[in-house]
């Protein structure tokens, strides 16, 4: 394998991802303007978001199986067009049902990018370095969010919606070219099995592995590591600094770039121990989730308006979620054949962004409940109550987690002979070895 060309790839790949989050997150970054620009109330700006986001998660097994079928290079092209289209769109459209439809496109070609960029690393890289190089993928491609929290930000409010919606486009534009000269889905020579031929064979893969406790147990992993970090910085966290915590604009678009900042510095450490101890990653995922779930404890229960240490505590935390996240692939890789990742991996991608968007949508109806639809009434305590839904949500992710993980457990000692045991017991027999 000519080293040079897997770098080129993988460059370009987590180009084209980056660009992707970028434009996903330039919502977030536009959440105030576009109440203004559409006229609309917290409950219409979450189903804007939301929109994109059901769309996102709904096409996550379709393009699994497409990236089986089809291989992730075309999924890729295809899935940066839509975006593009999407995000033309939504920078000419003054009307909340074109914004709509923007978002639902934008929605549409993001489904298809990360799934296919996470394929290719399969791909080109040998198997003990593909939790670390996936690691790298996820964590660079939270670049986008800055992106769009600042020169976006900036080209929004110095020459307004047009001009920043349409200057983003153009980035996906380059980084489509980029894909088109340079990505392949594997490497000449390569010996990976062939694809699938048939469609039926590809469907039925995906229903296999959907029954596989180990896939399920990636599932859950994702959907309660990243779905914190995605409300806040995809809707919630913006308006929440800037109408309840009284943060300029220029500030609360900065303070977003912590929780990416935080994951790109556990990502590489996180996939160091993800390829270091196997049998441990659902114990990485549940100290996440735990540590997650005091922060925002932390900052809910503060009385009255919380200090912004607290406000960066809590997301330097959830930042940990992301890269937590993609330990749910490492489950989809280790418990599917190769033949089945995309779908496979397609189904953990819909996790967090189920959690997400359920959520989003939540805390949307519940500021509007308390503040009685005004946005001069989104206060502290309207934040406080809907944040709170996330104990629901995400409760309910680990109690699922705990089920799958010990159905896996189960299957995994009938099948490898290897039994996983609790995690205290585990640190007592090394203690007890070391002495
Ligand atoms: N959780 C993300 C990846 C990530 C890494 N660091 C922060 N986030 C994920 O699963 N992404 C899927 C996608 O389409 O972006």
């Amino acid at each position: 394998m000519g080293s040079r060309r897997v770098w080129w790839v993988f460059g370009v790949g987590v180009f084209a991802y980056l660009i992707t989050v970028m434009q996903r997150s330039t919502l977030g970054v536009a959440a105030v303007d576009a109440t203004e620009r559409f006229q609309i109330d917290a409950a219409a700006l979450s189903t804007l978001a939301v929109a994109q986001l059901i769309v996102y998660a709904a096409m996550q097994v379709p393009v699994g199986v497409l990236i089986d079928r089809l291989g992730p290079r075309v999924l890729i092209i295809a899935g940066l067009t839509v975006v593009m289209a999407g995000q033309v769109w939504l920078g000419l459209t003054t009307g909340l049902g074109g914004a709509i439809v923007g978002r639902m496109l934008v929605g549409l070609g993001d489904a298809a990018v990360f799934t296919s960029v996470l394929r290719l690393v399969n791909s080109w890289f040998p198997t003990r370095r593909v939790p670390i190089v996936s690691q790298w993928v996820g964590n660079i491609g939270q670049i986008g969010q800055i992106l769009s929290a600042v020169p976006f930000s900036f080209v929004l409010h110095a020459f307004g919606w047009s001009p920043a919606f349409l200057s983003a486009a153009g980035l996906v534009l380059l980084a489509l070219v980029g894909v088109l000269i340079v990505v392949r889905d594997r490497p000449s020579g390569s010996d990976e099995a062939p694809r699938p031929e048939t469609w039926g064979h590809v469907v039925r893969e995906v229903v296999i592995s959907l029954r596989r406790p180990g896939t399920r147990l990636g599932f859950w992993s994702h959907f309660v590591t990243q779905s914190s970090g995605t409300v806040l910085t995809l809707l919630w966290g913006f308006p929440f600094m800037v109408y309840a915590l009284g943060y300029p604009q220029p500030l609360a678009a900065s303070l977003l770039i912590v929780i990416v900042v935080s994951g790109m510095i556990a990502g590489p450490i996180l996939g160091v121990l993800t390829a270091r101890f196997p049998y441990r990653r659902s114990n990485l995922v549940l100290g996440i989730v735990t540590i997650m779930g005091v922060a925002w404890a932390a900052l809910l229960l503060w009385p009255g308006v919380p200090p912004m240490w607290l406000v960066i505590v809590l997301f330097v935390v959830v930042g940990v979620g992301g890269p937590g996240s993609l330990i749910g692939f490492d489950f989809a890789r280790t418990f599917n054949p190769i033949r089945a990742l995309g779908g496979a991996n397609g189904i953990v991608n819909v996790g967090g962004f189920l959690a997400s968007f359920v959520m989003m949508f939540l805390i949307g109806l519940i500021i509007d409940a308390v503040s009685g639809g005004s946005r001069a009434d989104y206060s502290m305590d309207s934040f406080r109550i809907a944040f709170s839904v996330q104990y629901l949500v995400v409760g309910f992710g680990v109690a699922m987690l705990l089920v799958a993980r010990s159905r896996t457990r189960r299957r995994f000692a009938e099948d490898e002979g290897i039994a996983v045991g609790p995690l205290w017991i585990a640190v007592r027999a090394r203690l007890g070895r070391r002495r």
